[in-house]
This record gives structure tokens, C-alpha cells and sequence, in this order.
């Protein structure tokens, strides 16, 4: 699994977001992975579209209804998005609201990605069974240092914090991934995945840069 958080970057803003969008599917085609896109959520249903690997960067734990400029997962689902992060280290949420969006997703059948800062918090929310967790430190998010080669031990905890939980939730790991090697270097560790921003959504070449973190993942 490799996720690509557009967050609100300028970079994607207007038609951009579609041409990310198009590179990655063709790019995942390419090399038969998966990458997934979240972009930001008034573009949910129009990049479902071009893409089936379309998640939202944030839900609201609120009803259907009178809950204006919240956002709903039921109604996230009806723009055909097939999951969303959960808790990102810049929209976090309270604990119970990331139980209750958990299993709210699961009946749903969309995926969850529960993203947490430490080991700590990975532990706790493996518990919870969600589809994943996405491991980031807060301070190396954008910050072009990868997690997985200044804070390996991070990944490698997790890996086992995950696996203790005894049930099917995987790990992804993000923060300053930047390059093909740094991408290598966390599938080494144990993670499934990635969960990146900046290194993708502000790089100069879409193409190049997705194909780099692409082929680690052919590798394993
Ligand atoms: O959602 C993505 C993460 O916050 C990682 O961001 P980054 O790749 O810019 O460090």
C-alpha cells in the first residue's frame, strides 16, 4: 500500500490534483501496486473517477443531517471513496471518536488508517482492529528526513506493537519519506506501506518520483 496525501498543498490545487491523481493510477497500473490518493475533500468525487483508490484525509464522527461542514462517512462513501485516515497528526481527534470511526468504516466497508505519533498510541489503536495504522512522528513530517532512517526503531516497535493486536491491522509508516531508498528502508523494517506527502505532492517530476517509491515495492 502506497498512499499519497495530497493535503492542501498549492502545488495540487485546480486541475492538478487530477493530473497527480491520473500519473499515480498509471504508475500503480504499471507496476500492479497499489497506490492510494487523498486528496482534498471537495475533489472526493471527482477523483473517483480516474481512480478506485480514493480515501478522504479526515472524517467527522457526527451524523447524517444537520452537521454542516462536517465531514460524514456515509456520505464520504456516496463520492465513492473507499477509506479515509483517521486522526492525522494535523487533525487529530479524541480516542473515542477514532473507536467509533473505526467501527463505523468497518460497517461501512471502507478502510480505516488510523494515523499515531509513537509506538504507544500504535499499540493502543492496533487494538482497535483497523485496516492500518500510520505510524509519523510529528517532527519529521515534511521535513525530507525519512522516519525510517532516523528513527528505524520506531518502525520496528510498531511492526511488533501491531502484530501483538493478534488480528489482520497492518502497518504503514510516513514522515520525510523522500526517496526510493528511504521507501526501501521502511518495507526492511516491516512495514507494508507508505503514507507520504511532501516527497510526492512537491517534487518537481510526478513521474519520476512515483515510479522511484513504486519499484521498491516490486522488490520485496
Ligand atoms: O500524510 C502524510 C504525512 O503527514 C507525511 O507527510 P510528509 O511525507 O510530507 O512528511
Amino acid at each position: 500500500m502506497f498512499v499519497i496525501n495530497f493535503k492542501n498543498y498549492e502545488e495540487i490545487a485546480g486541475e492538478n490534483a487530477t493530473r497527480l491523481t491520473k500519473i499515480a493510477t498509471e504508475v500503480a497500473k504499471k507496476y500492479e501496486i497499489t497506490i492510494a490518493v487523498c486528496p482534498p475533500q471537495h475533489l472526493l468525487s471527482e477523483i473517483s473517477k480516474i481512480s478506485s483508490n480514493v480515501f478522504a484525509q479526515h472524517l467527522d464522527n457526527s451524523k447524517i443531517g444537520s452537521t454542516t461542514g462536517f465531514v460524514i462517512p456515509e456520505i464520504v462513501k456516496k463520492s465513492n471513496a473507499k477509506g479515509s485516515l483517521i486522526n492525522h497528526s494535523e487533525h487529530r481527534i479524541p480516542p473515542k471518536e477514532i473507536e467509533d470511526l473505526v467501527n463505523r468504516l468497518r460497517n461501512l466497508g471502507m478502510i480505516s488508517i488510523v494515523c499515531v505519533q509513537d509506538v504507544k498510541e500504535a499499540q493502543m489503536y492496533a487494538k482497535l482492529n483497523p485496516n492500518y495504522i500510520a505510524i509519523e512522528p510529528p517532527e519529521l513530517i515534511g521535513s525530507g528526513k525519512a522516519v525510517s532512517k532516523e528513527k528505524p526503531e520506531i518502525i520496528t516497535e510498531s511492526v511488533q506493537a501491531v502484530k501483538e493486536a493478534n488480528n489482520s491491522t497492518q502497518l504503514l509508516c510516513g514522515a520525510g519519506i523522500v526517496s526510493g531508498e528511504d521507501v526501501s528502508q521502511a518495507l526492511k523494517l516491516g512495514a507494508k506501506g507508505i503514507l507520504v506527502a511532501s516527497g510526492i505532492v512537491k517534487s518537481t517530476d510526478w513521474q519520476k518520483s512515483i515510479e522511484e517509491f513504486a519499484v521498491e515495492f516490486t522488490k520485496k
